[in-house]
């Protein structure tokens, strides 16, 4: 056998010595980049050149590598690339080991500077106030629907949005031993209670459930407390040294959260993206219907379309629209320019590239 194995594992040195070379002809060509941009005071991270890579790189896959796994590894590759250029702050809901920071490094790899911030109002704060140059922030949750929160201060922000990231939601309920012995409580974030809330009430329906800051705060009272039952993701179980009870126990097994890339940056069209506006109009019969005409009339897909109570007691909404296109494509901006016509609000959050 080991015969056999000698002269392929020889073979794989070799690669992988020309890969090396590779990477670092790469990594200098970056240093390059960095420094035009350096002269130019040009933004380091841009997503749309990513986005490109990434899916030009899916593209090319002759296989056996899965498409998925290939962008991966060239995502890690452009994050370490990037961050010879500079290594950008990215301000998201912390505590290390929530949904949020692994949707930070869906985003931007691992050679980032993570700052976990204490809610989903310090992540906007960090990043208007330029502390973190991108701030991630939950949107939107397949179960349980939007996160108000973030709605609500994309609305008032200055920041604009620059990318969006999607990430399977998988719960587990963990305790420090591992047993469900002696424990009284489950403590998660509320939406996590809620998207297992089938599981808790059809094996734990005695347990007191109580809402917390965040996931992995509730492990981290897990990880001090035999009497207290954390639901949050194995990553941060495991960063907590918590023993699994049971895996994927959210209701829903399609379970996915969307977050949004809020930053300074206008990013400019990849090719494939999206546009989010919000908008309002006068509170009377057709307004919404007319709002909406323009996209119709240049063919303008929409994705999404969301309200929000205007919360000043007139029974007026802020509606969250996304559609197909970036806002410099010509049927979008056409459609827009019409669209802003109509509309008594009209606030563009930001175009950019659709996540893989
Ligand atoms: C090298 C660049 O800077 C960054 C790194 C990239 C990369 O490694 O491919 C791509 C885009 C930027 O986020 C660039 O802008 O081309």
């Amino acid at each position: 056998m080991t015969d056999k194995l000698k002269p392929l594992r020889e073979q794989i040195d070799a690669v992988d010595a020309q890969i090396l070379d590779l990477l670092s002809r790469r990594a200098r060509l970056a240093q390059e980049v960095g420094h035009v941009k350096a002269e130019t005071n040009a933004p380091v991270f841009r997503p749309e050149r990513e986005a490109q890579v990434l899916r030009a790189v899916a593209e090319r896959n002759p296989g056996p590598l899965k498409d998925a796994d290939v962008q991966t590894i060239f995502r890690e590759i452009m994050s370490a690339c990037r961050s010879l250029e500079k290594r950008v702050t990215v301000a998201y809901l912390g505590p290390a080991g929530t949904f949020s920071e692994q949707a930070v490094y869906q985003q931007f790899g691992r050679a980032v500077e993570g700052l976990p911030c204490v809610s989903i109002d310090e992540v906007f704060r960090a990043t208007e106030a330029g502390t973190a140059d991108f701030g991630v922030v939950p949107v939107e949750n397949s179960s349980e629907g939007a996160i108000n929160r973030t709605l609500d201060l994309m609305l008032a922000t200055t920041t604009s949005i620059s990318g969006e990231v999607s990430i399977p939601v998988h719960h587990s309920l963990m305790t420090k031993s591992g047993s469900m012995e002696g424990v009284s409580v489950v403590c998660a974030h509320s939406q996590a209670l809620a998207q297992c809330q089938v599981y808790l009430n059809t094996h734990y329906p005695q347990l007191e459930r109580r809402a917390v800051a965040s996931n992995a705060e509730a492990a981290v009272m897990a990880s001090n407390d035999p009497s207290v039952a954390a639901i949050a993701s194995e990553m941060a179980g495991a960063q907590y040294q918590l023993g699994v009870v049971a895996g994927h126990i959210q209701d829903d097994p399609h379970n996915r959260t969307r977050f949004a890339v809020i930053g300074h940056l206008k990013t400019t069209p990849s090719g494939q993206d999206q546009t989010s506006l919000v908008l309002a109009v006068p509170n009377k019969a057709g307004a919404v219907y007319n709002l909406l005409a323009p996209l119709a009339t240049h063919g303008v897909s929409m994705t999404r379309f969301e309200s929000r109570p205007a919360r000043m007691g007139t029974w007026e909404y802020y509606f969250y629209v996304d559609v197909e296109g970036h806002e410099q494509d010509e049927p979008v901006a056409r459609a827009l320019h019409e669209l802003k016509d109509n509309a008594s609000f009209f606030k563009v959050l930001g175009s950019y590239p659709l996540s893989l």
